[in-house]
C-alpha cells in the first residue's frame, strides 16, 4: 500500500524547455536552451542587446516556431502538452488569451487603443466565457483599483493615459483572467525613472499575491533583482550563467556576467 507521501513526485514544472534554437537563415538567435519553469517560479532572462532574450521568449510563448527542441506546456485539463506538436494553433491562442499572459514592452502592443479602458480587460474576461455585463464591468473596475488607476476613468480610451497608466492598464487586461503564466518583455522599459519604480513595486506585489509563474525579459539588472528568483543569462544566443538571482548576481562566475555586473555598479 503507498500513501499519498510516498506517492508525491516532485513538483511538476508548469513550462519545460528542451535543447531550444531559433535560427534565422544562418544566424542564431539563440541555441541550446534548457530550462523548467516551476508553479510560482520567476525567471529572469537578461544580456545585452541582441543576445537572444526575445527570441527565446517569443518561442517559448507560442509566437514563433523554434528550429530545434520543444517547449511543453502543463495544461489544467490535458496535463503536459508539447505546444508546436500537441497543441493546434487555435489551441495555442486559447492558452494565450486565458491561461496566458504577455506583458509587451510597448503597452500600445497589448492594449487595444480604440476602445476604453474597462472594454480593454473585459474583453479578456468575454474570451473565457463571461456573458453577465454588470459582473464584467464591476470586475474591471476593481482591477483599475488593483492597478492604482482611479474608477473614474473606466470609460476613458487609453489613448488618453500616460505612459505608466497605459502600462499598468495592460497588466490588469493581462492578469484579470488569473493566467497561470505571465511573460513579460521589458515591462518597465520606456519610462521614466519615477514610474518604472512604482510600476516594480505595484508588479512585485502581484506577482506574490497571486503566485504568478513569470518569465521576464530584461536588460536591467536591478529589474531582473527586484523581480525574479532565478536568473538566465545569454550572450550570442546562448546561455552563460544560470542560477538563483543572488548567487548570480552576487557571485558571477562567467566572464561577461562578471563584466554586465560590474558594468551596473560603476555606472
Ligand atoms: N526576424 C529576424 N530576422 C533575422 N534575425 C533576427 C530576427 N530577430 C532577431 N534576429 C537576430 O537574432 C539575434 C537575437 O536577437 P533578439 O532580438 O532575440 O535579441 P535581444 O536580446 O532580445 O535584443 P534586444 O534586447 O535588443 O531586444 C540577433 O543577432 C538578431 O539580429
Amino acid at each position: 500500500m503507498t500513501s499519498s507521501n510516498q506517492t508525491r513526485s516532485p513538483e511538476q514544472a508548469l513550462l519545460s524547455v528542451k535543447d531550444l534554437a531559433m535560427m534565422y537563415g544562418n544566424r542564431i538567435g539563440c541555441q541550446n536552451i534548457s530550462f523548467d519553469l516551476r508553479p510560482g517560479e520567476v525567471l529572469g532572462i537578461v544580456g545585452e542587446s541582441g543576445s537572444g532574450k526575445s527570441t527565446l521568449l517569443n518561442c517559448i510563448s507560442a509566437q514563433l516556431k523554434p528550429t530545434f527542441g520543444s517547449v511543453s506546456y502543463h495544461t489544467r485539463h490535458d496535463g503536459e502538452q508539447n505546444l508546436f506538436e500537441d497543441m493546434s494553433e487555435p489551441e495555442r491562442r486559447f492558452l494565450m488569451r486565458t491561461d496566458w499572459a504577455f506583458v509587451h514592452q510597448n503597452p500600445r502592443d497589448g492594449l487595444r487603443m480604440g476602445v476604453s479602458a474597462g472594454a480593454n480587460i473585459g474583453e479578456r474576461l468575454m474570451a473565457v466565457g463571461w456573458r453577465h455585463y454588470g459582473n464584467i464591468r464591476d470586475t474591471a473596475t476593481d482591477w483599475l483599483g488593483k492597478v492604482e488607476i482611479s474608477t473614474e476613468r473606466l470609460d476613458d480610451l487609453p489613448s488618453t493615459f500616460s505612459g505608466g497608466m497605459q502600462q499598468r492598464l495592460q497588466i490588469a487586461r493581462n492578469l484579470v483572467t488569473a493566467p497561470r503564466l505571465v511573460f513579460m518583455d521589458e515591462p518597465t522599459g520606456g519610462l521614466d525613472v519615477s514610474v518604472q519604480a512604482k510600476l516594480l513595486d505595484l508588479l512585485r506585489g502581484l506577482v506574490q499575491n497571486l503566485g504568478l509563474s513569470v518569465v521576464i525579459v530584461t536588460h536591467d539588472l536591478a529589474v531582473a533583482r527586484l523581480l525574479s528568483h532565478r536568473l538566465m543569462v545569454m550572450k550570442s544566443g546562448h546561455v552563460v550563467e544560470s542560477g538563483l538571482t543572488d548567487q548570480v548576481l552576487d557571485d558571477p562566475q562567467d566572464p561577461y556576467t562578471q563584466l554586465l555586473v560590474s558594468s551596473i555598479l560603476q555606472s
